[in-house]
């Protein structure tokens, strides 16, 4: 599902209602018995003050107010403006709304706030419908005095669209805004439904359709979407009888160094539980003990390192050789690897000679900062998966900048270096090398925790072994990594998750994937869908 801008909202609106022929008033219904449909199964009390600005969002909340009026709830309507001064369609419901029982107080001054606030204390929920996708600045003087009466009243928001003072195109706050327990989207979440900080106040998203298409072609603007199990294309192959394990790939894991041993080894145990059929790690031999002891299912290559325990120059012709020479499918390089010079220059050598699939992680990337344009020359599929002080040495942007709009510098890299970003994250973006953006918006906070970035690696390398293309594979092991997570929260606590815990509940998650029925309608979802029903986990 797309994720847009207020903007390509609006032209999403304008054709609908020009181009398709339906009219507006009927978008606005829709929207508002999509908002009363929600209220109705999942907000308690039965008396509602609904406080509508003078826009389309304010037509929205009168609308709602009909709505739940015909239902039987006792509605009272705060309205910033007089009905006369409202327009189109916001202005036919106020006229509707105006000869039925239902209260309308006009409310233009910050001396009349006291009575509005006297009457949000007398209601079970508010219904916020002051600003919408309209609103064009923060929230300043009596705007901003009513948003504060608002979160002051204590009462359970619902938000129309979005809440008032929140800006559409992003995650950052601009000013002062309503704080809502619950968010009635229209068409598709914006952006700041689902970017932080601004999704932090949005509460339990539902989205409805309001009879906008989502194919329409005339949407331009960057490709944006939720990373939905719809949106991962991946499904596993079917395990045939006569199936052998090269049939499903061969991973080989390049790190590990003194103190950091237990990286490659996540990672590598993380191929073998997403399907890999082979897992090795290729490591300095002066470690290789360790590995023989930590590792059953994983095979391990030592090779000759600078005897301190890390790999150095001496070690890139003979890497690079096993790797040419053997039978495996995708390279995962980075986990563990560590920071000296000389293995930064091993790494970025070993980079530019490697002709297989890769998935460049960790201090793989940290290596790649000085000379990024080591990956404008790759001609396979490679994926880099770097958390955002990675990227940010990478990239040359401050962490301010990437975390502004993390999917809008991922999809700049990628499309600059031609390469797919998995930019992790609390909402990790799959960036592709067309530009396009996936946001992930499973998973939890328990997850981060020490290891869990070599487990994704080693997940996207299983499934890039075994020859899917790097779009898909990242988007799906981003997707299934997440998954892991939440189930494994819910079993442990995200309190005592660590990362080992996300690859035991691989086989979980792998479950549930396969037992997601696939809908043979396209854009099958109901009428009104939470956001965990979207994205399908
Ligand atoms: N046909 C459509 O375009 C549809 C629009 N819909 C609703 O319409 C909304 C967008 O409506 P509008 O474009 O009319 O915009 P809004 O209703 O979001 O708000 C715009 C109004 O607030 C004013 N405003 C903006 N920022 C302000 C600020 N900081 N301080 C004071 N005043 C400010 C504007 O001048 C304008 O009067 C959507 O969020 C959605 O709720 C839905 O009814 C679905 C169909
Ligand atoms: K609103």
């Amino acid at each position: 599902m797309r994720v847009t801008t207020a903007e390509e909202m609006r032209n999403l609106d304008r054709e609908t209602i020009e181009v398709l022929g339906i009219p507006g008033i009927v978008l606005m219904e829709n929207a508002a018995r999509g908002v009363v449909s929600v209220i109705y199964s999942k907000v308690k009390g039965n008396s509602a003050v609904i406080v509508c600005g003078k826009g389309n969002n304010g037509g929205d909340g009168l609308a709602v107010a009909r709505n739940l009026y015909n239902l039987g709830y006792d509605v009272e309507v705060v309205l910033t403006a007089e009905i006369e001064e409202l327009k189109g369609d916001a202005k036919i419901n106020a006229e509707v709304l105006s000869k039925l029982p239902v209260p309308i107080h006009v409310v233009k001054s910050e001396s009349q706030l006291i009575e509005v606030y006297s009457l949000l204390k007398n209601a079970d929920f508010i219904v916020d419908a002051i600003f919408g996708t309209g609103l064009q600045r923060p929230a300043e003087g009596f705007y901003k005095s009513l948003i504060e009466v608002i979160n002051k009243s204590g009462k359970t928001v619902v938000a129309v669209d979005i809440p008032s003072g929140l800006f559409s195109d992003t995650g950052e706050i601009i000013g002062t805004h309503v704080t809502a327990e619950i968010t009635v989207t229209f068409g598709f979440p914006k952006i700041a439904h689902i970017m932080p900080p601004a999704c932090n106040y949005v509460g339990e998203l539902y989205v409805v359709d309001i009879s906008i298409p989502e194919d329409i072609p005339f949407i331009l603007g960057p490709e944006r979407y939720l990373l939905t199990l719809d949106e991962v294309a991946f499904t596993y192959p079917e395990r045939d009888v006569m199936s052998h394990k090269y049939t499903f790939g061969h991973v080989a894991v390049v790190g590990g160094s003194a103190g950091k041993t237990g990286a490659p080894v996540m990672a590598a145990e993380g191929a073998l539980r997403a399907g890999a059929g082979l897992s090795t790690v290729i490591v300095p031999a002066s470690l290789n003990p360790i590995f023989e002891t930590k590792l059953t299912e994983v095979m391990s290559i030592p090779v000759p390192d600078t005897s301190k325990g890390h790999f150095g120059i001496e070690a890139i012709e003979r890497v690079s050789k096993i790797i040419a020479e053997g039978k495996f499918s995708a390279v995962v390089v980075g986990p563990g690897l560590g920071n000296e010079p000389e293995t930064f220059e091993f790494a970025r050598e070993f980079i530019r000679n490697c002709k297989k699939p890769m998935v460049i992680d960790a201090d793989g990337i940290n290596a790649l900062a000085e000379s990024p344009e080591i990956l404008k020359a790759k001609t396979q599929e490679v994926i880099i998966t770097p958390h955002i002080g990675e990227f940010s040495r990478l990239s040359g942007l401050s962490k301010e900048e990437i975390l502004r709009a993390p999917h809008e510098v991922a999809s700049e890299f990628a499309k600059e270096y031609g390469v797919t970003v998995v930019l992790k994250s609390g909402r990790t973006v799959v960036a592709t090398p067309e530009g396009k953006t996936y946001i992930n918006v499973i998973g939890n906070p328990g997850m981060a925790t020490a290891g869990t970035g070599d487990v994704l690696s080693g997940v996207i390398g299983a499934l890039l072994g075994m020859g899917v293309e790097a779009e898909d594979a990242a988007k799906f092991g981003v997707f299934l990594h997440s998954l892991a997570g939440d189930l494994a929260a819910e079993e442990l606590t995200q309190e005592a998750l660590k990362a080992c815990d996300i690859i035991d509940f691989l086989p979980g998650a792998i479950k549930r994937v396969k037992e997601r029925e696939v809908n043979p309608i396209r854009h099958s979802l109901p009428f009104v869908t939470h956001l965990r029903e979207i994205v399908g986990a």
